[in-house]
């Protein structure tokens, strides 16, 4: 069985990016969604990025993005790939010439084997529990919701943090794991000893 890949988002200061690298993230994901507390400006983000040695993906995170942001982002910003985080089409996460992962918000009733059929060129599918104001709310949702064999690169996010990420990588080996305020000190303030423990944790699942 592969390692659970471990994804660490919303990082804002360079200090956090070196410090979740040392660590041993495989990807850190930068938020270009304004109304949030973690959001990035396009220059911060590309000090940010600069910062990534070979071999840890850069992701930038968008919410019903038109077009032409991503564009902008894209042409400073050395991102590997995209997450939709937002209500999203397959079409309008298509075309930006980069691979993309899609959200898939939860809670009761989302049946997520048609989600995932309705972004069938999606690299994966990220599940995060649904809150007001899309995401990075530190909530987790009900994990029966995803199907046994789900069958396409399942990302685990929503209220992961030291004290349930192994039991949520025993129950249900996703491909990668996402974190956010489970790591973090306050918005956007990340918390080196606190995503020591997650990966920790994770890694000590992955036996
Ligand atoms: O971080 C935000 O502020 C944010 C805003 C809008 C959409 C998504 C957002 N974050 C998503 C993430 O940080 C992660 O992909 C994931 O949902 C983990 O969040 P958390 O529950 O805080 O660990």
């Amino acid at each position: 069985m592969p390692r659970t890949r471990i994804k660490i988002c919303g990082l804002t200061r360079p200090q956090d990016v070196r410090a979740a690298v040392e660590l041993g993230a495989d990807a850190i994901g930068f938020v270009f969604y304004p109304p949030s507390p973690r959001a990035l400006s396009i220059d911060r983000a590309a000090e940010l990025a600069a910062l990534l040695p070979p071999f840890v993906t850069a992701v930038g995170l968008f919410v019903n993005p038109v077009r032409e942001e991503i564009q902008a982002v894209l042409e400073r910003v050395p991102l590997q790939l995209l997450q939709f985080h937002g209500d999203e089409s397959e079409a309008d996460c298509a075309g930006h010439g980069r691979p993309w992962i899609k959200a898939a918000r939860m809670r009761p009733g989302v049946d997520l084997v048609e989600f995932s059929a309705s972004h069938p060129h999606a690299s994966g599918i990220l599940v995060d529990a649904f809150v007001e104001g899309y995401g990075g709310g530190g909530k987790t949702f009900d994990w029966s919701l995803i199907p046994e064999g789900f069958g396409r690169p399942l990302v685990l996010s929503g209220g992961l943090d030291a004290d349930n990420v192994a039991e949520a990588v025993r129950r249900l080996r996703p491909w990668a794991v996402d974190v956010s305020s489970g790591v973090e000190s306050g918005k956007g303030i990340k918390d080196a000893a606190r995503i020591a423990a997650f990966i920790d944790g994770v890694r000590q699942a992955d036996g």
